[in-house]
C-alpha cells in the first residue's frame, strides 16, 4: 500500500478534461516527480491532491485517509509549497513561520522551538529577523519549505519547486529535499518541467500529457524503455509526448522570476 493512492482521478473544466483517469501509487519515502509540458494537468493534479480543487471523479487516499471524505484530516497529513508565492514579504522569516504555527495549532509552548528547528533545518537562522522582501529567491523557497514542514507532514507536495532559481540555489534546494527525505522520512511529490531535476532528484517519474499519464518509471527505466543508445530524459520526454520541454522553460522561468520580484516589491 502506498502513502499516496490515486484511482481514476479526473478533473473537468466544463467540457475540457484537465486530468483524465489518473492512476498512481506513491510509496512512503519516495521522491516522485510529475513531468509534463504547460497545460498537461500537473498543477490541476497537485491542487486536487492538496484539497484545493474539488475532484470531478475518482478516489485519492493519503496515508489511507480518503481525501474527499476527510479533507481536513488530509490537510494535517500534507504540506504544500505552491507555484505562486506563499510567504508575506512585509514580515520577517520568523513572523511568517509564527503565522503558520498558529494556523496549524502548534501548541503555544512548542512554537518557538519548532520554528527555531525549522529555520535551522533550511539554513535561515541568521536571516530569521530580516524582512522576507530582502530575501533571495532561494531563501524564499527555503522559507516556504520550512512553513510547509512546520506541522510535520507525512507528504510534502511541491509545484515546480525550482522555477526561477539560479543554478546554485537550485542545487542547494535539491540537496535540501534529499535531506528532508532521508532524515525526516518525508515523502515528496513534486511537479517539474526540468528534465535534469527529475533525473537527479526523483526515484520515479510520471510523464503527463493532455491529462493522462503516458509513461512511468525510474529515470533509468524510462531511458531504457525508448531503445535509443545513451538516451537522456529529454529524449524520453520527446519520445512520449512529441514535445520539447526545455525550449518552453525559458519564458516561464523569466515570467515567474519577474512576477516574484514584483510581488515582493
Ligand atoms: N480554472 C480553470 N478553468 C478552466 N480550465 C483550466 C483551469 N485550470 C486549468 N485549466 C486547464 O486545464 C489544463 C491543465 O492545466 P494545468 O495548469 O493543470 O497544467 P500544468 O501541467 O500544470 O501546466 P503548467 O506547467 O502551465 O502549470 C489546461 O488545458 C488548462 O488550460
Amino acid at each position: 500500500m502506498g502513502i499516496v493512492e490515486i484511482q481514476q482521478l479526473t478533473r473537468r473544466f466544463k467540457s475540457a478534461v484537465a486530468v483524465d483517469s489518473l492512476n498512481l501509487v506513491v510509496e512512503a519515502g519516495e521522491i516522485f516527480g510529475l513531468l509534463g509540458p504547460n497545460g498537461a494537468g500537473k498543477s490541476t493534479t497537485i491542487k486536487m491532491l492538496t484539497t484545493l480543487l474539488p475532484v470531478t471523479s475518482g478516489e485519492v487516499k493519503i496515508k489511507h485517509c480518503n481525501l474527499t471524505q476527510n479533507p481536513a484530516q488530509v490537510r494535517q497529513l500534507i504540506g504544500y509549497v505552491p507555484q505562486s508565492l506563499s510567504v508575506d514579504g512585509s514580515l520577517t522569516g520568523y513572523e511568517n513561520l509564527l503565522m503558520v504555527a498558529k494556523l496549524y495549532n502548534v501548541p503555544r509552548q512548542q512554537q518557538k522551538t519548532r520554528i527555531g528547528e525549522a529555520l535551522a533545518y533550511v539554513a535561515l537562522e541568521d536571516a530569521s529577523r530580516q524582512l522576507v522582501k530582502r530575501y533571495s529567491g532561494g531563501m524564499i523557497r527555503r522559507l516556504e519549505i520550512a512553513q510547509a514542514l512546520l506541522h510535520q507532514p507525512a507528504v510534502l507536495f511541491m509545484d515546480e519547486p525550482t522555477v526561477g532559481l539560479d543554478p546554485v540555489a537550485r542545487n542547494a534546494l535539491w540537496e535540501l529535499l534529499k535531506k528532508i527525505r532521508t532524515q525526516l522520512g518525508t515523502t515528496i511529490f513534486l511537479t517539474t518541467h526540468f528534465m535534469e531535476e527529475a533525473d537527479y532528484l526523483c526515484d520515479r517519474v510520471g510523464i503527463m500529457h493532455y491529462g493522462r499519464l503516458v509513461a512511468m518509471g525510474s529515470p533509468n527505466e524510462l531511458k531504457a524503455s525508448i531503445s535509443e543508445p545513451e538516451a537522456t530524459l529529454d529524449r524520453v520526454f520527446i519520445h512520449y509526448t512529441g514535445d520539447n520541454l526545455e525550449a518552453r522553460g525559458n519564458y516561464r522561468d523569466i515570467s515567474q522570476t519577474r512576477s516574484t520580484a514584483r510581488r515582493l516589491g
